[in-house]
């Protein structure tokens, strides 16, 4: 009997996921809030407003009930934006047994309480399920995938059989999977690199160059990592798939909502105007505001994470944002390297 497995989110990535799992032999079922979606994709086999151009397999089965998607998974699989995170998961919480594993698969951080999503599942599971948590990240637009473009990701979780078994889960011969035991150090990069899309948007839209996007990205980096180690990340994590990896690809990719969003605010379009018009989550301004009220609770400099908030919140005009980043106090490159070398 082929195994049964729940996509909770039938946007761009749950379905992108559903359509991989389905060609993999799974038995997936994709679960679709809104009515509408469950009938057109029964009749057409298109998510016209998420995935235009993309057929979805006959052997998906796609219905907005949440107990039907859930009956007798061996894995769920959570595709809904951060903010529908929590309610989503106690909404799946009386259907699933002590061996189902849960792949949260959102990146983004919940605002009200800071906390990475993987921290929200725990709290609203039963503890006999905290092992059962993985995550997945790393750069990966569900357009690609769907059109089983060649894609390396990263499946994370305290425990090295449940990240094995995200790892085979999803593992195919267009869809790389590597493991990593550190959770917060991949759910950190995948949120915080939506932020520096954004800003290298902005940048894009303002009309500044590839020197200005590659700062952008390798100082956002930087205190992508910065935040994270004060957060007890891996440094090493950020120079991986989930790190350096979607950075890249969300702050070049045209694909990228976050960095579509950022070109227009840039452009001078309002960010209520921005996000209306994009139809999909842009994960990156909620971010903003969670990772700018981290860094003051760490104590972490970050920069343009400060300044994307100053622009999306508090209307300071973009182009002072960049003037005030490049006119801040000098400073050193990497501050250990000059620690650790007292004869400089
Ligand atoms: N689109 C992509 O290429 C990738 C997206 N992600 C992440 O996956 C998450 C979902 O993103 P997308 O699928 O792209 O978003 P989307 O905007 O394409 O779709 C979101 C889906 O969630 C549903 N939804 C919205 N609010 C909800 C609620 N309160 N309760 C239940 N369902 C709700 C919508 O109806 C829609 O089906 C985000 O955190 C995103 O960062 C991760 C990797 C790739
Ligand atoms: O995380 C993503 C690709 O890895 C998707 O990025 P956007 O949400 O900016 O489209």
């Amino acid at each position: 009997m082929r195994e049964r497995v729940a996509v909770i989110g039938a946007g761009s990535w749950g379905t992108a996921l559903a359509i991989v799992l389905a060609k993999k032999g799974y038995e997936v079922t994709l679960w679709a809030r809104r009515q509408e979606v469950v009938r057109e994709i029964e009749t057409t086999r298109i998510n016209s407003h998420y995935l235009p151009e993309i057929v979805i397999p006959e052997s998906i089965k796609i219905t907005a009930d949440l107990e039907e998607t859930l009956m007798q998974c061996v894995a769920v699989v959570l595709s809904v934006p951060s903010h529908a995170v929590r309610e989503t998961v106690r909404r799946v919480r009386p259907f699933v047994t002590k061996e189902t594993v849960l792949v949260n698969t959102a990146k983004g951080l919940e605002i009200e309480t800071l906390m990475r999503l993987s921290e929200v599942l725990k709290q609203e599971l039963p503890v006999e399920l905290h092992n059962n948590i993985a995550v997945l990240s790393g750069p990966s637009h569900a357009e690609e995938v769907s059109r089983d473009l060649p894609t390396a990701v990263v499946a994370a979780s305290h425990r090295r059989q449940v990240a094995e078994y995200v790892q085979d889960l999803f593992m195919a011969p267009n869809l790389r999977v590597y493991t990593n035991p550190d959770v917060t150090g991949v759910e950190l990069g995948g949120a915080l690199k939506n932020v520096i899309a954004l800003a290298t948007g902005i940048s894009d839209g303002l009309g500044f160059g590839d020197n200005t996007r590659a700062a952008l990205m390798t100082r956002g980096l930087a205190e992508i990592a910065r935040l994270g180690t004060a957060m007890g990340a891996q440094s090493l994590t950020f120079a991986g798939l989930a790190g350096i990896g979607d950075l890249i690809v969300t702050c070049t990719s045209l694909y990228s909502r976050n960095r579509r969003a950022g070109i227009q605010l840039g452009q001078g379009k309002p960010l209520d105007q921005v996000l209306a018009g994009m139809g999909m989550v842009v994960e990156g301004v909620r971010t903003t505001k969670a990772a700018y009220h981290l860094a003051q609770k760490y104590g972490v400099e970050m920069p343009i994470t400060e300044q994307t908030y100053q622009v999306l919140f508090e209307g300071l005009n973009p182009r002072e944002a960049v003037s005030k980043l490049m006119l801040r106090t000098r400073t050193h490159e990497v501050e250990e390297i000059v620690v650790n070398r007292q004869d400089w």
